[in-house]
Order: C-alpha cells, then structure tokens, then sequence
C-alpha cells in the first residue's frame, strides 16, 4: 500500500461499490488536491453521493482504497473513521439534517463543541457563519420555525464552522430556490477559498459546477472524461466538459 502523492489530501484508487449487489461505483480513481474545490458531477444514480460517502469514511469500498493524506480511511475501524469525520471533515446533505431540540445557532455551533471548544467562543463563532450566510436573525429558532431553505443554510454554516481540512457537500443547494443558489454557492466557496478548506462538490447542475476549480464526471458508477477550460472572463473558476465514457 503506498500512500498519495504530497499535493493530494485525498485519493481514491479503483473504488468498487454495491448498494445491496447494485453496483454504485465501478472502478472509480480519482485525486483530490489540497485546497482546491472539485466538482464531482453526472446523472442521478450516477454514483456521485456513494462517491462522497466512500471518500469521507462513511461507507467502505468493496474494492479499492481511499487515502486522506497518508492514511488509510479503507483499512480504519468504525470509531477511527467517526473521529476523523468529527475532526477534519465537514459534510452537507441536500436535505438539511438538524437537531430538532436545539436552536440554529446551536446546531451551527455543534461541531465546535464536539471538538471541545468553549460555548462562548462556539456560539460567537456559529452567529458569525449564520451572518454570513444570511440567517442571523434566525440564530434562536428551532428548526421546527425555519423554512427549508433556512434549515440549509443553518446545515452550511454548521459544516463550515470548524474549518474542516476536507468539506463534503452533496448538491448543498438542493432545497434552496434558483435566486438564492449563486449566493449561498458563492458564500460557501468563498470562504473555503479564504480558509484553505478543500471542498468535494457533487452536483448535477452544470451552473453549480462552474464554480469549482476542477470537475470530474461520472456515469453509471465509472469516470468520464473530463476537458479543462481556461477561466472564462467575469467568472469564478474554471468549466469543465466530459468527453466520452
Ligand atoms: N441505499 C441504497 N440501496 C440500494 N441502492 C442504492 C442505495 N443508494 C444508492 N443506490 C443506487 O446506487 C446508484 C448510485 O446512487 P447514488 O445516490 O450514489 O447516485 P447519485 O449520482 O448521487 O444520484 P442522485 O443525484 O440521485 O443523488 C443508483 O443506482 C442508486 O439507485
């Protein structure tokens, strides 16, 4: 087993994935390079969000190995995965998961205080993220009070409070409307751009993509591949195109 080359904080190699002897994924390899923001896209059923969970130590690969770093997520026992995922990752659902008994800013400061850090300094921390992503205002609800896209906003700003080395969001978007997609999108990346936090991005929408640095494309389980385009002007990272499969 030799670990990844130094500029990848993540890497994938030949992942083979069945959902009860469905495949999901079919050899999938890719690399993921410190800081930088990739887009993982394709069709629905395309394997994007198995992707995600096998690279974030949530599912383990039938078949092949995942590396974060210099070590070895595919060979980790259940609680060595938990306190990397409590440590150094962060992930978003599409559908936002909160919970229900405490406040938003609670729920945004929970990663904080997992990791042991004061309420004081957790709860200024949570307010600055809701801020920022437009539901400060919201920090006493309960979910239960929160509009859906609200809830995800919360979820955001939960995921990037601690500064995760690794970010996991799976069509983060998803339950907010058209106009407030670009902003929250463009929050999200922005501060990961400004915290060095590397961001796995799966998305269907080519919009979404756009945004990333790098997108690679799945189809049925397997890469396609993928064309670099060079920045077009008045936008924010590069496009990429698939090819063929
Ligand atoms: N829990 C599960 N049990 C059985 N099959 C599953 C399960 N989760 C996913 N699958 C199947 O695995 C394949 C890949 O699904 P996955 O959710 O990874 O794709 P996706 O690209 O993220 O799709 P979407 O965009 O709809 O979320 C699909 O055929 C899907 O139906």
């Amino acid at each position: 087993m030799v670990a990844p080359p130094d500029n990848d904080v993540l890497r994938a190699r030949a992942l083979h994935f069945k959902h009860n002897g469905s495949p999901a994924l079919s050899g999938v390899s890719l690399g993921v390079r410190e800081g930088e923001i990739l887009a993982v896209g394709g069709p629905r059923g395309s394997g994007k969000t198995t992707l995600l969970r096998c690279l974030s130590g949530q599912l383990l690969p039938q078949q092949g190995e995942v590396w974060f770093n210099s070590v070895p997520v595919h060979t980790m026992g259940p609680l060595g995965r938990e306190r990397l995922r409590r440590d150094r990752f962060g992930w978003i659902d599409p559908v936002p998961v909160l919970v229900p008994e405490l406040n938003a800013w609670e729920n945004a400061a929970l990663p904080l205080m997992l990791r042991g850090t004061g309420r004081r300094h957790a709860k200024a921390a949570a307010l600055e993220w809701l801020e920022r992503l437009d539901v400060g205002e919201c920090a006493r609800k309960r979910p239960h009070a929160l509009l859906q896209s609200e809830r995800q906003r919360v979820a955001i700003a939960r995921a990037l409070v601690s500064c995760p080395t690794v970010l996991f969001a799976d069509e983060p978007t998803a339950p907010l409307h058209r106009a407030d997609r670009t902003h929250v999108l463009r929050t999200l990346t922005t501060a990961a751009r400004s915290h060095g936090i590397t961001v796995v991005l799966a998305t269907h929408d080519a919009e979404t993509a756009a945004l990333a640095d790098r997108a690679v494309t799945l189809l049925d389980g397997r890469r396609v591949t993928t064309v670099h385009l060079p920045p077009a002007t008045g936008t924010e990272g590069r496009a990429a195109c698939s090819l063929s499969a």
